[in-house]
């Protein structure tokens, strides 16, 4: 049997990336996603407004729902202050199996923590877990349809503080539409939509941004 995507996005990472250097792992990420294989990254095109974000909130507990291969997680952590952490929950154990390799092959395993399982299955252990109080930031790459389930499990949970901020990929495609309704129409998030274009093509795409107000 054959290599996976994922296997392949590895290698090209230790063919042509530089240890210890989160930049050049994720260039090596978006040149092989964009000229050998499409791949579910964000990208660099979003990648750059997940960068503006994160240094606007400089969080200190980071969360990512959608690990894939790590290159959101690597774009987020290489971004973190000293002491902020990351959590990022990957289901797939293929996928999460890649993405600690590439979290590490760019040096920044001391900050991210992979939790593998179902986003429903964890949130409501990450408090006692991980000795948490709340998140600053959380950033949403899973299934789409899990989208409104989890942020409602994070809001029951105390998992959201007063200034959270979510931002959600892929809300246009391949879409989270009940998302949108959820946080547009929701008194208690103030959202924002940063357009732009699905990772590697130029299919319209973007961010959605929501404040918790508490
Ligand atoms: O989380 C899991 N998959 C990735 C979710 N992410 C996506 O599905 C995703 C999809 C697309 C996409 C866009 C256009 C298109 F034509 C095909 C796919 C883009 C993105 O940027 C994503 O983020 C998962 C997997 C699994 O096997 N078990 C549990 N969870
Ligand atoms: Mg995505």
């Amino acid at each position: 049997t054959g290599s996976s995507r994922p296997q392949r996005i590895l290698k090209a990472v230790q063919k042509n990336a530089t240890k210890g250097d989160p930049q050049s792992v994720i260039s090596a990420i978006d040149y092989y996603c964009r000229h050998k294989e499409w791949a579910m990254n964000v990208g660099d095109d979003k990648g750059l407004i997940l960068d503006s974000v994160l240094t606007e909130v400089n969080p200190s507990m980071a969360l990512e729902l959608g690990t894939y291969c790590g290159y959101s997680s690597v774009r987020i952590a290489r971004l973190l202050s000293p002491n902020s952490k990351l959590i990022t929950v990957e289901f797939n154990p293929a996928f999460a199996a890649i993405a600690r390799q590439i979290i590490a092959y760019a040096g920044l395993q001391d900050k991210v923590t992979i939790v593998e399982g179902a986003s429903g299955d964890l949130i409501p252990k990450m408090k006692e877990r991980f000795g948490l109080k709340s998140f600053d930031f959380v950033f949403l790459d899973h299934w789409k349809d899990r989208y409104v389930p989890d942020t409602k499990l994070l809001e029951d949970c105390g998992l959201l503080r007063k200034g959270t901020v979510l931002l959600a990929d892929n809300v246009i495609c391949p879409g989270a539409p009940e998302y949108l309704k959820y946080v547009r129409n929701n008194p208690r998030y103030e959202s924002r939509y940063y357009p732009s274009v699905l990772e590697y093509t130029k299919a319209e795409d973007g961010l959605e941004k929501s404040v918790f107000l508490g």
